[in-house]
């Protein structure tokens, strides 16, 4: 099994609701999110590539278009969870890269701090 990575990042605001009285996370603040993106492959394409690197670009021009320096409430319809963030850009890379046969699983990696993160594989039916 093959596996390649690359991360992205993008800064962005947000409240998450449904917590307990004077939960931290209730109130407005922001975090440097971390996007790492792992495709799996059990072979490999010439010239010996799970997938060119550079190909995975588009997910970190989909992060600053879409969420860097925005107010993740406001341009999501799902809580703004690590777990949710971690879905949707799963689901948003297997809809738009380019992802050859041999890929087997895509997994993507959402950390709003140093010491968190929560993650979302797809696997390939
Ligand atoms: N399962 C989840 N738990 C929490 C999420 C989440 O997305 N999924 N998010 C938050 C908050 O957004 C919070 O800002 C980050 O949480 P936390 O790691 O607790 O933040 P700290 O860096 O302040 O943690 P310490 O280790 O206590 O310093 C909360 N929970
Ligand atoms: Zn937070």
């Amino acid at each position: 099994m093959f596996t390649i990575s690359k991360t992205f990042r993008f800064e962005a605001s947000h409240r998450l609701a449904g917590l307990p009285e004077g939960h931290k996370c209730a109130r407005l603040h922001g975090h440097s999110y971390a996007v790492t993106v792992e495709l799996d492959a059990d072979y490999l394409d010439p010239p010996g590539f799970v997938m060119d690197f550079a190909q995975l670009s588009p997910l970190g021009d989909y992060l600053k278009i879409a969420f860097d320096h925005q107010h993740l409430n406001d341009v999501l319809t799902v809580q703004p969870t690590s777990e949710n963030l971690a879905r949707l850009f799963t689901e948003w890379c297997v809809g738009h890269l380019p992802l050859a046969e041999s890929v087997s699983a895509v997994t993507v990696r959402v950390s709003e701090t140093t010491s968190s993160w929560a993650q979302y594989r797809w696997r390939r039916p």
